[in-house]
This record gives structure tokens, C-alpha cells and sequence, in this order.
């Protein structure tokens, strides 16, 4: 199957099927991704939390995002891969950002990138679209500005908040976004930008009326129990199958029945 495209993510858009997008970091994970036919991969920055074990995604470097980036591309031939675009990458001028995009398009084999922010990134969005990279816009809670936003808190709850957030949706549009990414906002207000726009829209604790969903692979595997915001589900409960596994190993090789002489040479 060859790799979708940000035209065969408007084709689905067009069709009425909800897209799929599941974050990933690794070559194995990116096979099973393929294996399930999800539409679309983020190599996020919630890898600072999920690989790395910071805090925030304050401090993922380009490099970071490029290195997984190339990890996930040798393990899925299907999906539209998505590069995050980390914490002050594109923050301190339009041609820094355009450089970096270059390089996660160039360096890692993306085929689009994602950046937090509206109408404050929309001229460079416009420039990076001019360039031929696709970009994905990312509005309401954007972690990035965690320490402005003083936490993780749903964005947008009085009217002149979802007003501006209606308004930075339509400024991504215009400057050429594809999509955008709607993270911890009301239901209601996720369900009237997606009906504002000709773009999809994907959510994250947006509700169910936005044009796809994203979750992080490792939360929605139940990989990390610690991690329990409103709007996640368990789809598996991996957490405690690894570490029966982990044990159950352990304790083989402590009662010497492990390696077996099927394992032996
Ligand atoms: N593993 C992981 N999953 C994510 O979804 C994720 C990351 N990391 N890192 C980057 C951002 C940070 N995200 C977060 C972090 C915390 C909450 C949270 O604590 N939410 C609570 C509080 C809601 C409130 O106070 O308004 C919730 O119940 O949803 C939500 C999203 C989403 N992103
Ligand atoms: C949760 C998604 C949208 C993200 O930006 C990330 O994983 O970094
Ligand atoms: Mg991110």
C-alpha cells in the first residue's frame, strides 16, 4: 500500500469517515500502527514526556524529532507521517522555523509538520505552505506554552477566548494549514471550528464532533497508568500484561527453567 498523502487525508475528510491519528516514536510501534491501518502518525513532542521522562515538552531539540522521526518511517509504509515542530524551533523568527521544517521534511522524511499557535504563526505558515511543506496547526491547550498557560487546563472556556480560537482557526486555514489539531477545549466549541472550516479538524479532549482523533500510542495502550486525564481511554491495558511478562521471565530465570532446551543450541 502506498504512503496516503495530505490529499488522501482530504479525500477521507470529504468521504465522512473520521481520521485516525495515533502519536508513535519507535520502528516497532510504527509496524503495529500499519498493521492496524491508522491513517496518520505524530512524531510528537510528548515524546519529552514519553521517551524521555521530562516534565513538559519544553525541552525537545529538532534532533530529537528528526532521530524518531526516521525510526517510525523505516517501520510504517502507510501512514501520513506528521513531524511536531518542538518548543522554540519556529518560536524566534519565521526563517528559523522555516529552516527547521526544511530539516524534519529533509533529515527525518516527514511529509508535513505541526506547529502550536494561530494567527501569531500564521504568516509562517503561510511561508512554510509557499515552501511545499505541509502544516498542521495545533490550537487550545498547546503544552508548549504550559508555563504561560500556568498547567494542563481546558483552553477556551469563556466566549472571547472561543472567539479568538475561532478566529486562529480560520488564520491557519487561510495561510494554507491542512488541519488542525484541537487539544482540551469544549465539546461545542471544537464541534463550531470544525463546522467553520473546509480543513479537518483533530482532537484531542475535543469531543467527538471534530474530523478525527489523536491520542498519545502509549496512553491509549495503557502503557502508563499514572497518566489519567479526563479524556483518555484504556483501549488495552498494557501496562500490566508487560510487567506479568517481566515478571514471569524473571522468576524463570531465578528457578533456572529459562532458558529450556528448545532454547538451547
Ligand atoms: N503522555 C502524554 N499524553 C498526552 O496526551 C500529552 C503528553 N504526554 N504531553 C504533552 C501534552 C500534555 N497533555 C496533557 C497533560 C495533562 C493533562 C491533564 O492533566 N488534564 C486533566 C486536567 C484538566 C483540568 O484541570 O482542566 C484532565 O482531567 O483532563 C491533559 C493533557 C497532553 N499531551
Ligand atoms: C497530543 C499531540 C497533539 C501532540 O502534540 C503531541 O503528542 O506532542
Ligand atoms: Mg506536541
Amino acid at each position: 500500500m502506498a504512503r496516503k498523502t495530505t490529499r488522501d487525508i482530504q479525500k477521507i475528510y470529504a468521504s465522512g469517515r473520521a481520521i485516525s491519528m495515533v502519536t508513535c516514536y519507535d520502528f516497532t510501534f510504527a509496524r503495529l500502527v500499519e498493521m492496524a491501518e491508522i491513517d496518520t502518525i505524530l512524531i510528537g513532542d510528548s515524546l519529552g514526556n514519553v521517551i524521555q521522562g521530562h516534565d513538559t515538552t519544553l525541552p525537545v531539540e529538532v534532533d530529537d524529532i528528526i532521530y524518531h522521526t526516521r525510526a517510525v518511517a523505516r517501520g510504517n509504509s502507510s501512514a501520513l507521517i506528521i513531524a511536531d515542530m518542538p518548543f522554540m524551533s519556529y518560536q524566534a523568527s519565521d526563517e528559523v522555523g522555516l529552516m527547521n521544517a526544511g530539516r524534519l521534511m529533509k533529515e527525518g522524511g516527514a511529509q508535513a509538520v505541526k506547529v502550536e499557535g494561530g494567527e501569531r504563526v500564521a504568516p509562517m505558515v503561510k511561508r512554510m505552505v509557499d515552501a511545499g511543506i505541509p502544516v498542521v496547526g495545533h490550537l487550545g491547550l498547546t503544552p508548549q506554552s504550559v508555563h504561560a498557560f500556568g498547567g494542563f487546563h481546558v483552553q477556551a472556556r469563556e466566549e472571547d477566548a472561543a472567539e479568538q480560537l475561532l478566529q486562529d482557526a480560520l488564520a491557519l486555514q487561510a495561510a494554507g494549514a491542512f488541519m488542525v489539531v484541537l487539544e482540551m477545549v469544549p465539546a461545542d466549541l471544537a464541534q463550531r471550528v470544525t463546522e467553520s472550516l473546509s480543513i479537518p479538524t483533530i482532537g484531542i479532549g475535543a469531543g467527538a464532533k471534530t474530523s478525527g482523533q489523536v491520542l498519545v500510542i502509549y496512553d491509549l495502550l495503557g502503557l502508563n497508568t499514572s497518566f489519567k486525564p479526563r479524556f483518555l481511554k484504556h483501549f488495552a491495558e498494557l501496562e500490566s500484561v508487560c510487567v506479568n511478562a517481566l515478571k514471569a521471565y524473571k522468576d524463570e530465570v531465578e528457578a533456572n527453567s529459562y532458558p529450556a532446551d528448545e532454547h538451547s543450541f
